[in-house]
């Protein structure tokens, strides 16, 4: 049986297999699909199993206010709703599963051997598995991760009561394959809480690394998005993968999980992301957004392409493997110590400029969360105004991307947050004269409505990046409430008004380049200097 899709999309063919080819036009930004609302026994969505203590089994949220099911302690709900929605879904099935995990000693199951046993025991789990791609004999050549899944299926069929048989593990092999293939590492915008999501609708959909859409998980539903625009009858594509530099490092990484050669345009070209942002059919969409300035897009104030300089491609593929991991495990003293390290490693790329190319853009992402987790806020602020106006939009050149929208608002919570740094440079020395001068910056702008004005930003595109569930657009609109509440603000109201309906008017540009391009790329200027005076050795 095909799977039942939304509306919107059919099932067409193609040499990719089945795909999802959209029925009617999509504008960039439009939601072309909710998958799994409401939701159905068709589809697995489970938190990752160190998670489960503080993460709701249903609603996939996470909170300290769970309680265990009683029967296996093993999972949790945040609400007697949640409990019940669980156990009419799998947990019925499982509860029994993860009590004999438990007497065995354990404390739950990973996440795959997890959703095996539920495809194993739920017939609605079965039948969403049943048709889709698998790649069991390209597998089957992968010794090393045969052989991982050898064991997870064995554990599987153990707990779920199934009798080891050549046929069972053969079976249960498959259904691991076909997982492994079909499943999102599902990452929840608002919490950062990652799991498994797997539905067979958007199982059908196939991959490109200049994708037209992009997928958002929220709770237990997927959000399809159009990136750009879709025409009637044109295929949907997302990216299954980060975006990483480099063709071959992306070429591997598809075949090992996905086993397909991608002949994507931007793999035939070998296009690095400033090639890619010029691209870009819908570049005009940044006049309302902090880099307006179209020509800086085509031309991007770098030194070289990437594309044209094989001794960069070669630093690209040398670093990229140890400089793009999260550092959030880390402790503070080892996060500056592997900062220091992936400084020097992209010596050669923030030389040549190329800020937007990974993993030169993961170590300032990473060196901001370092700095707003120490309560730095000065230096938060120069460095997410430097991510903002160099890195982001190259790197995703539609404005509604939910990393820039994201990135906004962390501007416009920091201006909001931020408390006067004290000023007193002859006592102190050389870092903390940047902060002075981050703060004398500060001083000369009018916060509240540089917080205004980008908050307003994040609400015009939070729909679009994700939905008017966001959290994000949630915070930004009580944000813009807050501050409208403030007295004596109907001058600054009115001029943001204007601006916010007109953005290409002369004087409406001139306030916008004045109030808030000019001190946010005045804070931008500091984050090289923030850098250089913290990570280099
Ligand atoms: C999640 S499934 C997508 C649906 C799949 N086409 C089908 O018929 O079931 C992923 C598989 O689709 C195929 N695929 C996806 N994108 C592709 C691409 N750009 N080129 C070739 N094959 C692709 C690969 O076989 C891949 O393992």
């Amino acid at each position: 049986m095909p799977p039942t899709l939304p509306p919107g999309l059919t099932l067409t063919t193609s040499p990719r297999g089945r795909g999802l080819t959209a029925t009617q036009a999509f504008r960039p930004g439009d939601t072309i699909a909710l998958f799994n609302d409401p939701p159905s026994s068709s589809t697995l969505a489970l938190p990752d199993s160190h998670q489960l203590p503080q993460t709701c089994s249903w609603c996939l949220s996470p909170t300290t206010d769970v309680r265990a099911c009683t029967g296996c302690r093993t999972v949790s709900y945040c609400a007697l709703a949640c409990q019940r929605a669980d156990w009419r879904g799998a947990h019925k099935a499982e509860c029994k599963v993860l009590q004999r995990v438990r007497a065995e000693g354990h404390s739950g199951l990973p996440g795959t051997v997890r959703a095996l046993v539920q495809v194993l025991l739920l017939s609605s789990s079965a039948a969403a598995v049943g048709e889709l791609e698998g790649h069991v004999d390209a597998f089957r050549r992968d010794m090393a991760v045969w052989r991982d899944m050898e064991v997870q299926a064995l554990a599987g069929l153990h707990y779920a009561g199934r009798e080891t048989t050549p046929q069972s593990l053969a079976g249960a092999m498959e259904i691991l394959c076909k997982l492994r293939v079909n499943s999102f590492d599902r990452l929840d915008a608002d919490l950062g809480e990652t799991g498994m999501f797997l539905n067979p609708a958007l199982a059908m959909v196939n991959h490109s690394c200049v994708p037209n859409a992009f997928v958002q998980f929220s709770g237990r539903k997927a959000i399809l998005h159009a990136n750009q625009e879709i025409a009637k009858d044109e295929e949907i594509t997302i990216s299954y993968i980060e975006p990483m530099p480099h063709r071959t490092q992306r070429q591997e990484a598809l075949k090992r999980r996905y086993h397909f050669d991608c002949n994507c345009p931007r793999c035939e070209d070998d296009l690095d992301v400033y090639q890619l942002c010029r691209r870009y059919p819908h570049l005009e969409l940044n006049s309302f957004s902090l880099v307006p300035d179209l020509d800086r897009l085509r031309n991007p104030p770098i030194r070289r392409f990437l594309h044209s300089d094989e001794t960069l491609k070669q630093v690209v593929r040398d670093v990229y493997p140890t400089c793009s991991q999260s550092l959030q495990d880390h402790t503070p003293e080892t996060t500056v110590k592997e900062l220091k390290r992936r400084w020097k490693a992209c010596e050669p790329l923030w030389k040549s400029e190329l800020y937007a190319v990974d993993p030169i853009s993961h170590v300032f992402t990473e060196a901001n969360v370092y700095f707003s987790g120490n309560g730095n806020f000065a230096y938060s602020i120069a460095i997410s105004c430097f991510l903002a106006l160099h890195c982001e939009p190259f790197r995703f050149p539609m404005p509604f991307a939910p990393h820039r929208v994201k990135g906004l608002f962390m501007i416009a919570k920091l201006l909001a947050n931020i408390g006067p740094i004290p000023l007193n440079q002859e006592t102190r020395g050389a870092s903390e004269s940047i902060g002075a001068n981050i703060s004398q910056v500060l001083s000369r702008v009018d916060q509240a409505t540089m917080c205004q004005v980008i908050a307003s930003l994040v609400v015009r595109y939070g729909p679009a990046a994700h939905s008017a569930e966001w959290q994000v657009y949630g915070q930004a609109k009580d944000m813009l409430s807050d501050i409208g509440s403030l007295p004596g603000r109907e001058l600054e109201d009115t001029t943001i008004r204007a601006f916010l309906v007109n953005p290409k008017g002369v004087e409406e540009a001139r306030f916008f380049e004045s109030a808030i391009l000019t001190p946010i790329r005045a804070l931008s200027q500091f984050a090289l200097e923030i850098m250089a005076s913290e990570f280099s050795s």
